[in-house]
């Protein structure tokens, strides 16, 4: 996988913003033009709320955030990056004009995506000197969330470049699909135009209001469209007999008079009136970026969701997840290899997430285990029990765990655990672990585990392969000449 080193955005709004949160989440320096006056404040938002929906998504290690900085120009933008987002209002020719002036300042082997709803890509690149490298990279909001990018060539886009693209969008979690011909608004605005313009004419005429519309998506196909697509959810809707049946006892019902599709509402004064009206009622108070924080929580565990679907496998957005998580401890895993093995091992650094957070205001319970548990797949990692290691059919399995309560973690704190290992065999693995406030270090809880050693498929406990022991020794050793740490041993207990 080839991986973005360095990334300009050409426009921080709404999507421009979600872009830089997307490539600075992933470790990626970008560099940002944009003329509004409040750019830096807005885009700071933006990646407030990314950072949020970031610290729940996932325990992987993220990489160290890239470094953003805003530019006086575009040419020093653009100036060294290798994929370059132009994320301006949606004006063709304003966008021919910035796209023309990306060209002229980029390196010659820049990616230079649009991130247009619309526009056909030809178009874009009539004015440019190298047309080859130009392409329409449509995301969804909110970019860091949604892993979606339609990749749309126009007629003087380079095959190349269309590879280049596709390959530099896994290692940022997110999944080109490339759109086999150009035509305006690509494959998804096609189909959410249609919905829009059917449901402004269901609010017109008065059928409903903006609230009952949206229930009826959110109550029902919303709910499935997430996990599968539309032909997907049909077939089964065709029950045994599948797709064939469905289609004929449906297909004809596309014959009726069930749309307006074609005849477009006049967005008048009075409509729009009466939609932003009722929007605003619909909101009952919450501001812009509480809707988007209530709304990347709800994507968050719809994601997380689907990453348990299909048997633990993940499914759909939730396998994507999956496979960047991977990809995320794999990193990450070899970044801990420079540890001194001769204090506990500081394994995992993280913030309390709005989701652990319980009716007391502070981390609920089975976070504390969650992050201990983290914390030991991270210390199998360095030795060598990593998920290729699983999938050979071998793991560690924890049989004991005690875990004290000695503070409070509050949302946004941020922690870290330590890991020691207080005795180890061939089978067993016996650990101390401690969880900080990393501000002031003071331990807030400490768990201690047994992990043993076992053959998945037999489901029983064997010894640990030399390759593995061999990793695991040095750090016994060295760890057995710190003091047993305070509170190991410890039982639950009252005196009688
Ligand atoms: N808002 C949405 O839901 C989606 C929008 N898009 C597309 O993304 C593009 C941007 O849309 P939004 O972010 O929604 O608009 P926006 O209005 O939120 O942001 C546009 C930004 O471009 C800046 N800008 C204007 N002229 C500029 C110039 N010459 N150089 C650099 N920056 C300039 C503005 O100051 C503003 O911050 C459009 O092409 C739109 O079709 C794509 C997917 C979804
Ligand atoms: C409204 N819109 C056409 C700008 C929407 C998109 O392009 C995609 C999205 O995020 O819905």
């Amino acid at each position: 996988m080839t991986k973005i080193n360095k990334a300009a955005c050409i426009g921080g709004g709404v999507i421009g913003g979600g872009w830089i949160a997307r490539f600075l989440l992933a470790g990626i320096d970008v560099d940002v033009y944009d003329p509004h006056p409040e750019a830096t404040r807005i885009v700071g938002e933006v990646l407030d709320n990314a950072e949020k929906a970031y610290a729940m998504l996932t325990g992987a290690p993220l990489p160290p955030r890239g470094k953003l900085a805003f530019k006086e120009t575009l040419e020093a933008a653009v100036e060294g990056a290798d994929w370059i987002q132009e994320s301006v209002p949606e004006r063709l020719d304003l966008k021919r004009n910035v796209l023309r002036q990306i060209d002229a300042a980029a390196k010659p082997d820049a990616l230079i995506g649009s991130s247009t709803s619309g526009l056909l890509p030809t178009d874009l690149q009539r004015d440019m000197r190298h047309p080859e490298r130009l392409f329409v990279a449509h995301p969804y909001n909110p970019v860091y969330l949604l892993p979606l990018v339609e990749i749309v060539g126009g007629e003087k886009t380079s095959a190349a470049t269309i590879k280049a693209a596709m390959d530099r969008l896994p290692p940022i979690g997110m999944r080109g699909v490339h759109i086999a011909k150009e035509i305006e608004a690509f494959v998804g605005d096609r189909l959410l135009e249609a919905l829009w313009r059917e449901a402004l004419w269901l609010i017109k005429d008065d059928i409903c209001t903006v609230e009952t519309l949206d229930d009826v998506i959110r109550y029902s196909f919303g709910l499935r469209w997430a996990q599968m697509g539309l032909f997907q959810t049909y077939r089964i809707a065709g029950g045994e007999a599948g797709m064939r049946h469905f289609l004929a006892q449906f297909g004809p019902a596309l014959q009726w008079n069930w749309t307006k599709l074609m005849d477009v509402v006049d967005l008048d004064d009075a409509l729009v009136e009466k939609i932003g009206q009722q929007s605003d009622d619909q909101a009952d108070g919450l501001s812009i970026r509480e809707l988007e924080r209530i709304r990347d929580e709800n994507l968050v565990g719809i994601l997380q969701s689907l990453k348990g679907g299909h048997g633990g496998k993940g499914w759909g957005a939730g396998k994507l997840l999956k496979d960047f998580e991977q990809q995320l401890w794999a990193a990450g895993g070899g970044a801990k290899q420079g540890l001194d093995i001769t204090k506990p091992l500081r394994l995992i650094d993280t913030k309390v997430s709005p989701a652990w957070v319980d009716y007391n205001g502070h981390m609920t319970e089975h976070r504390y285990l969650q992050v201990f548990g983290d914390t030991s797949d991270a210390l199998l990692r360095l030795i060598g029990v990593d998920l290729d290691y699983v999938e050979r059919g071998h793991s560690y399995y924890t049989v004991e765990t005690h875990i004290r309560h000695l503070g409070e973690a509050k949302l946004g704190q941020a922690i870290h655990s330590t890991a020691q290992i207080l005795a180890s065999d061939e089978k067993r693995l016996h650990v101390f672990h401690a969880l900080h406030d990393s501000a002031s270090g003071e331990i807030i809880a400490t768990a201690e585990q047994m992990l043993l050693h076992v053959d998945a498929k037999a489901s029983k406990a064997v010894a640990a392969p030399e390759e593995v022991l061999a990793k695991l020794r040095p750090i016994s050793a060295a760890h057995a000449a710190l003091a047993m740490p305070e509170g190991a041993g410890r039982h639950v207990g009252q005196k009688r």
